[in-house]
């Protein structure tokens, strides 16, 4: 387990065939100041899941931006990627422990129950994300997660806590007051004509938030 302060904007990608326009899209994302990058990809094969991590490690390397890989702790290994991110259907923490070391991030989802998330921090994860928190265009099958989870979850928490789910410019804030390091988005992000503008809007309310908070604290 490393310890890395987990902060800003986390962008999940979408699910696309065209590796150059996945590229073109993801630049513009880190240029508007994304911290973490999730390669998701629910429809491609083998091949392309590989042609298209190996594209974006490439290029979150350039940029010095950290890429998790969804699901597949054996594509993260093959491209080098940060880390990893695993649900309940994917490889077990320690067992990805054990295939990653101790130098990468794993994060867990815990979608509406703090007790998944303090027995995925007592099995080493990095961070554990909660969601969805409202109607997610990218994902249907979900539960729903409320703020007052992630006000607990700050309490009882050491780990990083990543909010997910239906986020927009709109409702992130409230999430980022009540306790979330990081908001992980794909469709209000990567679902823009602006991307870059859409990304930057997104880090401000870290920014914005952060000094809310010192200034009345
Ligand atoms: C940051 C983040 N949080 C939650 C998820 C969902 O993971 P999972 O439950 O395994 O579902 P799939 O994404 O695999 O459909 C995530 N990917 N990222
Ligand atoms: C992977 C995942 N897990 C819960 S909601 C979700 C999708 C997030 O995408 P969007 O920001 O478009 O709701
Ligand atoms: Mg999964």
């Amino acid at each position: 387990m490393i310890s890395h302060e987990m902060n800003g904007l986390y962008a999940i990608t979408p699910g696309i065939t065209d590796t150059t326009q996945l590229c073109e899209m993801t630049r513009q994302a880190i240029a508007g100041g994304v911290q973490y990058v999730q390669y998701r990809n629910k429809i491609a094969d083998y091949r392309l899941r590989l042609a298209q991590a190996n594209a974006l490690s490439k290029l979150c390397k350039q940029y010095g931006t950290r890429l998790i890989i969804n699901d597949h702790y054996d594509l993260a290994i093959e491209v080098d990627a940060d880390g990893i991110h695993i649900g309940k259907e994917d490889i077990a923490i320690t067992d990805a422990r054990d295939y990653l070391g101790k130098n990468k991030i794993i994060g867990v989802s815990c979608y509406n129950q703090l007790e998944l998330a303090l027995g995925a921090e007592r099995m080493g994860a990095d961070y554990v994300a909660f969601g969805a928190f409202f109607c997610s265009k990218t994902k249907t099958n979900t539960v729903r997660a409320s703020t007052d989870l992630l006000s607990e979850a700050k309490k009882k928490l050491n780990i990083p806590i990543v909010a997910i789910g239906g986020i927009t410019l709109a409702n992130a804030s409230s999430l980022i007051a009540h306790g979330s390091n990081s908001i992980a988005v794909c469709h209000e992000l990567f679902g823009t004509q602006d991307i870059q503008f859409v990304a930057k809007k997104f880090s401000q309310l870290f920014f914005r938030t952060e000094q809310t908070f010192s200034s009345s604290s």
